[in-house]
């Protein structure tokens, strides 16, 4: 049979637990070799949908495929044709890291044999060699997310759902993974469906990102198509002395066309920014009373694409790994 071209196909899924949708009505289609980033902030509904195609929960209504097979009436062919690293990797920490792949490799039916050349494989492409020996319960966290990565990966699935793969991760973890994702699609055409909460994990990582707020995909497109449909630049400038006069002011200005944020941090929307900056520090230096801290411009980042179809940021600061998203957003477009 020829391999589907279509991954993954989510046709008006729903889930429903009690009266809360946490899916609700979701379509997707994600071709083979892509990488798609489901983007939405904590209670979304993107662990929700990601069990769903993994065959872990059934939807309340809609169809979802996976490899061209029903997650609902083939759930065998999926799980055959899937691999999958939950947010919590159901490890024995009495096991080590190699006992736990060959009973992965036993319980696909994979040989002795097989099960051997494929931990082999395993353990040079997610880069856990030499710990494999040791129990699990002296694994760190990034270890043990490799680990799970490396038994997703023991059956050689043609798609691979990873649930926030990096949540919790130190920076060098967390780049460790992004590397070993990006690996996988490259060098063996793997599909990746990859949830995040984190801004840039989607924008680094993801060919095409849906963007998901209350159950409902609210955008998608590849994250430069969805920061440029925004239309304008970000200038953000840090305020000391009287923010609300300085903001007042601004609020005149033709060029300005909106403004967020509150206190010392304001967020001004331009059409151009490039010409924008110099008439609103010029502005902002004739307010008394008023000192520019910091005035930066940037492009749009996946946050203000948000904010743009919900109205909402898309969480806290955790969102945004620990740095500035305006000047990573401002690397990647
Ligand atoms: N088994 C369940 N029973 C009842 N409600 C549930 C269940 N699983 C999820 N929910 C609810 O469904 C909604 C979506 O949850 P889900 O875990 O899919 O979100 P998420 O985007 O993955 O968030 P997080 O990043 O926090 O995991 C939330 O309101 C959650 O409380």
């Amino acid at each position: 049979m020829a391999l589907s071209e279509v991954a993954i196909s989510a046709d008006g899924v729903v889930r429903r637990f009690g009266e809360v949708n946490a899916v609700d009505g979701v379509s997707l289609t994600v071709q083979r070799g892509e990488i798609y980033g489901f983007l939405g902030p904590n209670g979304a509904g993107k662990s929700t949908l990601t069990r769903i195609l993994c065959t872990l929960l059934k939807p309340s209504a809609g169809r979802a495929t996976v490899a061209g097979y029903d997650v609902d009436t083939e759930p065998g062919q999926v799980r055959l044709r899937a691999g999958v690293a939950l947010q919590e990797a159901a490890l024995d920490e009495q096991q080590t890291g190699a006992e736990m792949l060959a009973l992965q490799g036993r319980f696909y039916g994979l040989s002795k044999k097989a099960t051997k050349s494929r931990v082999s494989e395993l353990t040079e492409l997610v880069d856990i060699g030499d710990a494999l020996n040791r129990r699990i319960s002296t694994y760190s966290g990034g270890m043990k997310r490799r680990l799970d990565l490396a038994l997703a990966l023991v059956h050689d699935p043609e798609v691979l759902f990873l649930d926030e793969p990096t949540t919790g991760l130190d920076p060098v973890s967390r780049a460790k993974v992004w590397h070993e994702v990006r690996r996988l699609n490259d060098e063996l055409g793997m599909t990746v469906f990859l949830t995040t909460q984190y801004l840039e994990e989607a924008d680094e990582l993801a060919d095409r990102v849906g963007i998901i707020n209350k159950g409902k995909l609210v955008a998608e497109g590849t994250p430069i198509d969805l920061k440029r449909a925004i239309g304008t630049d970000v200038v953000t400038v840090t305020l000391g002395g009287d923010a609300l006069k300085a903001r007042q002011t601004l609020e005149k200005l033709d060029l300005v066309e909106r403004i967020d944020g509150s206190g010392e941090t304001l967020t001004l929307s331009v059409s151009d920014g490039p010409s924008a900056i110099s008439p609103i520090a010029v502005t902002l230096a004739q307010v008394s009373d008023v000192e520019v801290l910091e005035l930066s411009l940037r492009r749009p980042s996946l946050d203000d694409v948000f904010l743009s179809v919900t109205g909402e940021h898309i969480t806290d600061s955790s969102s945004t790994l620990g740095t500035s998203v305006s000047s990573h957003s401002q690397e990647s477009s």
